[in-house]
């Protein structure tokens, strides 16, 4: 079978980290061509704009974002347009209505999209989803701290409006815990603290429930220092599961439990090249509600500057 032929908008840290080593390790899918604005992409054609490698570009089946949240809806407007299939980088769009409008456009195109929670493919979660099917649930418990100057250097776009600030990777314990609960999650408070020279929280503290009252918190740093805690600690009647490294390792009641051998970003355009195979879409928008219902009912304190 011929490649799914790939073209890649956004040549910056997530892409060269995860998404073209993920790429080029998966025969089903050829990069040929990438658009961005900084340093190149070495071995494809490289573009300055969509719009150029649509025009001058090779032929391609698929585009894959990695630009900032801010702009890219009018991209994968594009891309839609012209009858690529897309996957999009969490979080999908700077806002809510934005990403509903792609997941319309998509369908109404018939083509495949993905909104790649990536963390979601993460080792642990699929036995983790398996193991809590059965079970009572209590409690959740969600810890995501990380330092902002490791993970997004010098990246002014996630202060500035649309960026989500500490959102950011939080969004990606909001995609496993609505992944791993049967229930829809919706936020009954949030503080959100936000450093008086940017736009978006630094830090945050949410509460959140669902329709049979389940306690879920969650607490949100971006100015951890350099040990992440990426934690999902979950009390069922049962037992207590634990997701710790971002849902790479799973414990239940202490005991290592085995998980997946597949990387996050493998899973994510395993599953992309599903999608293509069988005409679907997986545009899922609960997470990305959840952070804007953190922002609609968040109290906001002003906290010291932030500088990289
Ligand atoms: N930094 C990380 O570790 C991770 C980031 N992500 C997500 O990936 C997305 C991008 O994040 P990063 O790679 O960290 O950001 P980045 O700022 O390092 O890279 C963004 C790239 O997009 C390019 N760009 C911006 N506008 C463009 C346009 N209109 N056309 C072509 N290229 C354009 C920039 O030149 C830059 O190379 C974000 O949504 C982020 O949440 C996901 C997982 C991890
Ligand atoms: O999506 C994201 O993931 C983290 C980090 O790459 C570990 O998962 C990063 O802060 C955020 O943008």
């Amino acid at each position: 079978m011929q490649p799914i032929r790939l073209g890649l908008v956004g040549y910056g840290k997530i892409a060269q980290d995860q998404h073209v080593p993920a790429i080029n390790a998966n025969p089903a899918f050829q990069l040929v061509s990438v658009a961005t604005q900084g340093q190149p992409c070495a071995g494809v054609e490289n573009f300055k704009s969509l719009s150029e490698l649509l025009e001058n570009g090779p032929q391609v089946d698929a585009i894959a974002f990695c630009t900032p949240p801010q702009g890219r809806f009018a991209l994968v407007q594009q891309a839609l347009a012209a009858g690529k299939h897309v996957l999009v980088e969490k979080p999908p769009c700077a806002t809510l209505g934005e990403a509903m409008a792609l997941a319309s456009q998509a369908q109404e195109q018939g083509v495949s999209g993905l909104f790649a929670w990536h963390s979601r493919y993460a080792p642990g979660i699929e036995a983790a989803r398996d193991w809590l099917a059965s079970r009572t649930l209590q409690s959740v418990q969600i810890d995501w701290k990380e330092d902002v100057r490791k993970w997004h250097p010098g990246q002014a776009w996630i202060w500035q409006p649309g960026g989500l600030g500490v959102f950011d990777p939080g969004i990606n314990a909001l995609s496993i815990a609505t992944h791993l609960l049967a229930l829809p999650l919706f936020v009954e408070s949030a503080e959100l603290r936000v450093p008086s020279n940017c736009q978006s929280p630094i830090a945050a503290s949410i509460k959140m429930s669902d329709a049979r009252h389940l306690d879920v918190r969650a607490e949100f740093d971006f100015d951890h220092g350099h040990e992440e805690l990426w934690s999902i600690e979950i009390r069922c009647t049962e037992g207590t599961l634990r997701l710790d490294n971002g849902g790479a390792l799973l414990s239940i009641d202490g005991v290592p439990q085995a998980v997946s051998e597949e990387g996050e970003y493998a899973a994510v355009y395993r599953h992309f090249q599903q999608l293509i195979g069988d005409k679907a879409s997986d545009l899922d928008l609960q997470p990305l509600r959840l952070v804007a219902d953190s922002f609609f009912v968040g109290s906001r304190a002003s906290v010291e500057p932030f500088y990289d």
